[in-house]
C-alpha cells in the first residue's frame, strides 16, 4: 500500500467522462501541466485507447514531446505504479471503433458509467481524496439505459447521500441550484420549503468547511418577474422562499431574500454576497456560464466524498480538433485539491 491520502498532495482521481467528447483532449492536456502536480496527485480513470488518440492529436499539434507519464494501474492497488507516473484505471477496455468521436458505443456508453463507479468507490474507501468529472452526455447514456439526470444525482444514489446540492463556482460568482435537471414547468411544484432550506444549510456551511469563509453572506433568488411584485405576479416569494429565509436569522452565515434575480447576480458578482440560491437550472447556470465558462467549476454539496467538475459538457462539435480548452479542469483539480486540504484541517482540528 502507498501513501494514506491524509498525507501530502490530495490524491485526485479524474474521469475522462465520454471518450468520444472532449474529454481525453482536456484530461491529457492537464497532465501535461507541471503545475498540477504541485498541489495534486492525478489518477486518471478512463479509457487507454481514448488517452493516446488524445496524447496523438495534441502532439500532432504541438509537435512530438514526450508523453505524459500514465501508467496502466490496478483497481486493486491504483497508487501501485512507479515514482513519477500518473496510474491509469481503465476497468472497461476499449477499442477505436467503439469511440467515433461524437458517437460512443454501447460499451463505450457503459464504460463511462463504470468509471464514475470506479471514481466514486476509490473515493468511499480513502484511496483518493477527491473525485474530479469529465463530462459526459447526458442523452447519449440515456439511449443506453443510464437512470439518471446526470453525475449529481448518480453520485447521491452512489454515495448514499441523502440530499446533494449542485453549485457553480467561479472566481466572482459562485450559485447553487435548488432544482437541478428538470423541465421548467416542473420547477414551482419541486420547490418545497424543506428542499430550498436544505440548499441553502448545505451551501452555508460548505462555505465554511470547505471554502474557508468564516461568515458567508447567501443570497436566494425570487422566482417570478421582480421577485413577484408583492404578489402582483406569483405568490411563491410571499408563502415560500421568505419564510424559508427568515429560518435562518441565527446560523453562522448571513442569508437574504427573495431578491430580484435580475439584479441580484451583478450584485453578487460585485462582492455584496459570497453565493446565490437560484431556483432553477437556467436562473442560475447562464450567469456563471456567461462570465466563468472558461473558470467555472460544478462542486456536488452535501455529499460524503468531494466532487468537482469541468463546468461545460461534451463539446462534439470540436472533439478531435485540438480545440478544447482545459482551464476549468484545472480549476477543477485545483478547488477538488483545495477542499480536501480544508477537510483535512477540520479534521486534524
Ligand atoms: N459536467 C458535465 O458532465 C456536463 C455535461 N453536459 C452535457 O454535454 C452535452 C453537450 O452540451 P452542450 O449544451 O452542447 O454544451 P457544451 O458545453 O458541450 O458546448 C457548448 C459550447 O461550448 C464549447 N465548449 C465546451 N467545452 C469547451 C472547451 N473545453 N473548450 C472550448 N470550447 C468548449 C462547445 O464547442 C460549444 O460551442 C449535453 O449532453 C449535456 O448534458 C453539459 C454540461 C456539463
Ligand atoms: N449544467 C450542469 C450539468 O448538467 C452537469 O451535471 P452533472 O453531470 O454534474 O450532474
Amino acid at each position: 500500500m502507498h501513501d494514506p491520502p491524509s498525507t501530502g498532495r490530495p490524491k485526485i482521481a479524474v474521469t475522462v467522462g465520454d471518450p468520444t467528447g472532449v474529454g481525453p483532449e482536456i484530461v491529457c492536456r492537464a497532465v501535461m501541466r507541471p503545475q498540477v502536480f504541485q498541489h495534486a496527485m492525478p489518477l486518471i480513470v478512463g479509457d487507454a485507447m481514448a488517452m493516446e488518440r488524445a496524447w496523438n492529436l495534441l502532439s500532432s499539434n504541438a509537435g512530438r514531446g514526450p508523453r505524459p507519464p500514465w501508467v496502466q494501474a490496478s483497481e486493486r492497488d491504483p497508487w501501485g505504479v512507479p515514482p513519477g507516473s500518473v496510474p491509469l484505471l481503465s476497468p472497461v477496455p476499449l477499442h477505436l471503433e467503439d469511440i467515433p468521436y461524437g458517437d460512443p458505443s454501447e460499451k463505450a456508453a457503459r464504460s463511462v458509467i463504470r468509471n464514475i463507479e470506479a471514481a466514486v468507490s476509490l473515493a468511499l474507501q480513502r484511496q483518493v481524496d477527491a473525485v474530479v468529472t469529465g463530462p459526459i452526455h447526458k442523452g447519449r447514456l440515456h439511449r443506453s439505459g443510464f437512470l439518471f439526470p446526470g453525475h449529481t444525482e448518480f453520485l447521491k444514489h452512489l454515495t448514499g447521500a441523502r440530499t446533494v446540492v449542485m453549485m457553480l463556482a467561479g472566481p466572482k460568482l459562485r450559485v447553487s441550484l435548488a432544482t437541478i435537471h428538470c423541465a421548467l414547468r416542473q420547477v414551482p411544484e419541486l420547490l418545497t420549503a424543506e428542499g430550498l432550506a436544505d440548499t441553502i444549510r448545505i451551501t452555508g456551511e460548505a462555505l465554511i468547511r470547505d471554502f474557508g469563509l468564516a461568515a458567508p453572506r447567501l443570497a436566494v433568488c425570487g422566482l417570478n418577474p421582480h421577485a413577484g411584485e408583492e404578489g402582483a405576479f406569483g405568490r411563491e416569494e410571499i408563502e415560500l422562499i421568505r419564510p424559508v429565509v427568515e429560518r435562518f436569522e441565527k446560523e453562522s452565515f448571513r442569508v437574504s431574500g427573495p431578491h430580484p434575480a435580475d439584479t441580484l447576480f451583478w450584485r453578487a458578482f460585485h462582492g455584496e454576497f459570497d453565493a446565490v440560491v437560484a431556483l432553477y437550472h437556467d436562473q442560475g447556470l447562464i450567469p456563471v456560464k456567461l462570465v466563468h465558462f472558461d473558470r467555472a467549476v460544478n462542486v456536488s454539496l452535501g455529499l460524503p466524498i468531494i466532487r468537482t467538475s469541468v463546468d461545460h459538457g461534451t463539446a462534439y462539435d470540436i472533439a478531435g480538433t485540438g480545440k478544447a480548452d482545459a482551464s476549468s479542469l484545472l480549476e477543477a483539480i485545483a478547488v477538488a485539491a483545495l477542499m480536501a486540504r480544508n477537510r483535512r484541517a477540520a479534521e486534524a482540528g
